[in-house]
């Protein structure tokens, strides 16, 4: 494999403090994602993956074990630092894109490198490079209420990766859309993985969605209890996915 841009190890995280009221919503998960894989992490509601990318994001303390991304253990990182290094070294998609709605496409496209207090020349180059993967150059002065609901998640997409992260971290982000726009927002990420190399982990319940990704983690009761590798076509891995996911299913009956 190629080099891991994450790698987490022996991951434990417990909410709650009480003994009788906690709950252990990572158990023991280990696992790493090499330099340009398009990941999928798939479960049932509950079953941790949003705790898991929030981990691995540094928005959440892990209870035991260790995450290390692009070669930095962020497990103990302070504060200040872990928003900075999240600032710089991950980018995000959300489920509703969060654009600014008062901001043109190009300053919610540039906000990651003005946060980083980028100015000038370079941002302006930086901006037109992301816009330009996502085909996105002749929107760039509109405001986001006048663009089209593609349009601005592929602005999103394009804000998520203007400043070079390590990686894209993706919640749900087909959550919220019909069907022309969550296939829209797949092959958007599919062509930004596949032509850009773009390492990116996605958060998804849906098979539809996951058969998009190379290689998915299923977990459950917050346990990584298979992983599956995409060897044929989209349409074969969907298939094996929904089989899973009937497997699984049978299991609870
Ligand atoms: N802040 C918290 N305090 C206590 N328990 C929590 C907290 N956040 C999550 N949990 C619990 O941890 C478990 C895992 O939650 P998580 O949100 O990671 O699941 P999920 O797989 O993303 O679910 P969904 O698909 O419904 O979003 C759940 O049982 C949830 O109730």
């Amino acid at each position: 494999m190629a080099s891991s841009v994450v790698k987490v190890e022996d991951v434990n995280k417990v909410y709650g403090s009480r003994k009788e009221a906690s709950y252990q919503a990572l158990d023991n998960v280990s696992f790493s994602i090499g330099e340009g894989e398009f990941v999928g992490v798939m479960g049932a509601s509950g079953s941790g993956k949003t705790t898991l990318l929030q981990t691995i994001a540094a928005l959440d303390r892990v209870t035991s074990g260790s995450i290390t991304i692009a070669g930095t253990n962020v497990t103990d990182m302070k504060e200040k630092e872990l928003t900075d290094f999240r600032a710089r070294r991950l980018g995000f998609i959300f489920q509703d894109f969060n654009l600014l709605e008062n901001m043109t496409v190009y300053e919610n496209i540039a906000l990651p490198l003005f946060l980083q207090n980028q100015k000038g020349g370079s941002v302006r180059e930086e901006v037109q490079r992301a816009a330009g993967m996502l085909g996105m150059e002749d929107t760039l002065s509109k405001y986001p209420a006048m663009i089209s609901g593609g349009q601005k998640q592929r602005a999103a997409a394009a804000r998520a990766l203007v400043h070079h992260p390590s990686m894209i971290l993706a919640d749900e982000p087909t959550g919220a859309l019909d069907s022309g726009n969550a296939k829209g927002l797949l092959e958007t990420l599919q062509h930004l993985n596949e032509n850009h190399g773009v390492t990116i982990m996605m958060v998804t319940h849906d098979a539809f969605s996951a058969s998009y990704c190379g290689r998915i983690l299923f977990l459950e009761d917050g346990r990584l209890y298979k992983e599956m590798q995409r060897n044929g076509t989209r349409e074969e891995f969907f298939k094996q996915i929904l089989d899973e996911q009937a497997e699984a299913g049978k299991k609870k009956l």
